[in-house]
């Protein structure tokens, strides 16, 4: 029978592909262009920059000797033709899902994964790590950092091109530069790279790498840039020249001759070096090359149509957090926007399109975007940070030093707070509670419905402090949503069910399968809002009149909010039982949602049978 894949089928590992001519790349690139294509298709997945890596990936395993020589994926979201080359491509049916393999490289996963990855701008500082290991041991080994254009705007990928350049360890830096993060990329980066691009500085560049690839002498090439510097003729590739690389391209990343023929001379090099290679987001799939934001990330689609599998019908958190954002701005003339990089992720597309003079995409630099909120909020802005929870981690510092401490009224929108499913452990939001809890003068808010996620985000606007509300990824469920805003009494909880002997303390998500738990056992359920004041006088009432408390978040349970219950119990002297649910102490794989949930025992059958375990008959 014949196979649309036939020279894929031959390669079951990179060493089957050095086996391949040059010539036959070009076959086998496009047979593997068609299998992501359809296996994304199926499972949905990080399609765009998948299908503008092939070629890369390609010239990578053929002329590294991976996985001795460490390949470093940045985010890793475009790392399946690295997964379907290095023994996955079976695996690729159970992609992102349960008990499937993990959307980025995983350390456990593969010996071919040499760093796990999920957040951005990590390569270059664990590539280097690996460098200085290989050069400490006496080893020949190299190691390559793929960082994106948009990985690239981030602070730590500078921070160690700083350390880099100043080490003489065998590392090489890919700049994949498609010219584009999620949406199109920003900064003045971005600009500088187009200006790389133009023809006047492209044509210096080409230069530029041929003469790296020459045999000048250091010494002499030192004396030649000094000098090319005092008569101000700084040419292309400066920047990262200054940083101590040796900076090569811009190539064409999708020209495969051209990636291996570099790529060979450049592994004979030793000390940083640094490739910056063109491509195209959603190379070879024309809605893909046309809309590559809307492919970035996608759910199952037909691959002949170009379809997309509908959305929910009911609107997300993201959505509600988005209207709220243009009605605020509306009424509130200081409201400023910022996201970094993840405008469409956040819900900030409409923000950006009515009110651009207010709205900032910083690019992934979650660490300037709070203390750039904190600069506005200092002279007179309110500012609105639109960031995800599992992202907020990097910028903990200054949320702490920069915003609390100054109790600078900024206001922290955190979308995918808790599981957010298909993306798994790098992308949970399941510390913010507990993480955030603790910074003093913040207060805290996680909505149990969509309406109360809008009069939250209201009552957050109204403090004089940095506020944050923290709400699920997708669809709650389905409050009508008032359009008038008003403030909520700040660390008031509400008791939504009235019941005997045991009482369900419920924040945020949880509350619904609370409230269906509680049913079916007889047992009060409070929503308790607020994490932080804690509603300590609804906390004490519920203590008094029931035998057992039950608290539930979705949130790591160490430290989280049924910490904040216990801690108050305590301080009040009193000892009912407490059980505390919400996520384990352990990393919870990737998957469908419902079923992780389930399988922490958070949802209604869960919490009615954990319950029914620990009451006495
Ligand atoms: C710290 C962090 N912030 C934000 C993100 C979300 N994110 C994932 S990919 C991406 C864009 C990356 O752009 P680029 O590196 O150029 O890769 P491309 O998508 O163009 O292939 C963003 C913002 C992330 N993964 N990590
Ligand atoms: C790789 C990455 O960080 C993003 O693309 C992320 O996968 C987006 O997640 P959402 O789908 O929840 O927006
Ligand atoms: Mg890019």
């Amino acid at each position: 029978m014949s196979t649309p894949y036939p020279l894929l089928d031959r390669v079951a590992v990179p060493a089957d592909l050095r086996e391949l001519s040059r010539a036959q790349l070009e076959t086998l690139a496009a047979e593997l262009r068609v299998f992501i294509l359809h296996s994304v298709a199926q499972t949905g997945g990080h399609l765009a920059s998948n299908l503008g890596a092939v070629e890369l990936t390609i010239a990578l395993h053929y002329v590294f000797n991976t996985p001795d020589d460490r390949l470093v994926w940045d985010v890793g979201h475009q790392s399946y033709a690295h997964k379907i080359l290095t023994g996955r491509r079976e695996a690729m049916t159970g992609l992102r899902k349960t008990r499937g393999i993990a959307g980025f490289p995983k350390r456990d996963e593969s010996p071919f994964d040499t760093f796990g990855t999920g957040h951005s701008s990590t390569s270059i500082s664990a590539a280097l790590g690996m460098a200085v290991a290989a050069k400490r041991a006496g080893l020949e080994r190299r190691s390559v950092a793929i960082i994106g254009d948009g990985a690239m705007t981030a602070g730590m990928a500078f921070e160690a091109l700083n350390n880099a350049g100043d080490i003489d360890a065998n590392l090489l830096v890919v700049l994949n530069d498609n010219d584009m993060s999620i949406s199109p990329n920003v900064g003045a980066l971005n600009n500088y790279l187009a200006r790389l691009m133009s023809g006047r500085f492209y044509a210096a560049a080409r230069r530029a790498g041929e003469k790296v690839l020459g045999k000048v002498p250091p010494m002499l090439e030192l004396a030649r840039r000094t000098e090319e510097h005092v008569k101000g003729m700084v040419t292309p590739g400066t920047l990262f020249e200054e940083f101590g690389f040796n900076y090569i391209g811009p190539i064409d990343g999708h020209d495969l001759g051209v990636l291996v023929d570099t790529l060979t001379n450049i592994r004979r090099l030793h000390g940083p070096q640094f490739l910056h290679i063109v491509t195209r987001k959603g190379k070879g799939y024309p809605p893909a090359e046309d809309n590559p934001c809307l492919y970035h990330g996608v759910s199952h689609f037909d691959p002949d149509t170009g379809i997309v599998e509908t959305a929910a019908a009911r609107p997300t958190y993201t959505q509600v957090f988005g209207d709220w954002l243009c009605d605020m701005a509306a009424a509130e003339p200081r409201l400023i926007g910022i996201t970094p990089a993840m405008r469409e992720g956040s819900g900030l597309v409409r923000f950006s399109e009515e009110y651009p003079d207010r709205y900032f995409d910083v690019g992934i630099a979650e660490q300037h975007a709070l203390t750039f909120a904190a600069g506005l909020a200092c002279d007179g802005y309110r500012p609105v940070v639109a960031i995800y929870s599992t992202f907020l981690q990097r910028a903990y510092d200054q949320l702490i030093h920069d915003i609390a401490l100054q109790n600078l009224p900024v206001v922290l929108a955190i979308d995918r707070a808790g599981l957010v499913g298909a993306d798994g452990p790098t992308h949970a939001g399941s510390f913010d509670l507990s993480y955030l809890r603790c910074v003093p003068n913040l207060t805290l808010m996680a909505p149990s419905d969509e309406n109360e996620c809008r009069q939250m985000l209201y009552t957050a606007m109204t403090l004089d402090g940095p506020a944050a509300v923290r709400y699920p990824r997708g669809s709650g469920p389905g409050a009508a949503i008032e359009s008038a805003m008003h403030a909520l009494p700040v660390g008031k909880g509400m008791l939504r069910r009235h019941g005997q002997r045991v009482a369900l303390l419920a924040f945020g998500s949880m509350v619904a399968p609370a409230l269906a738990a509680a049913a079916r056992l007889d047992a009060s359920v409070a929503d308790m809002r607020f994490v932080k004041p804690l509603d300590e006088a609804l906390v004490q009432q519920l203590a008094q009149t029931h035998e057992w408390l039950v608290t539930l978040e979705e949130n790591a349970v160490m430290g989280g909010a049924g910490s904040a219950v216990s801690e108050c119990l305590q301080r009040l002297g009193l000892q009912p039982r407490v059980l505390q649910m919400g996520l384990p102490d352990t990393f919870i794989d990737h998957g469908d949602h419902a079923t992780m949930l389930k399988d922490c025992g958070l949802d209604a059958n869960g919490i009615e049978a954990a319950i029914r375990r620990h009451l006495p008959e």
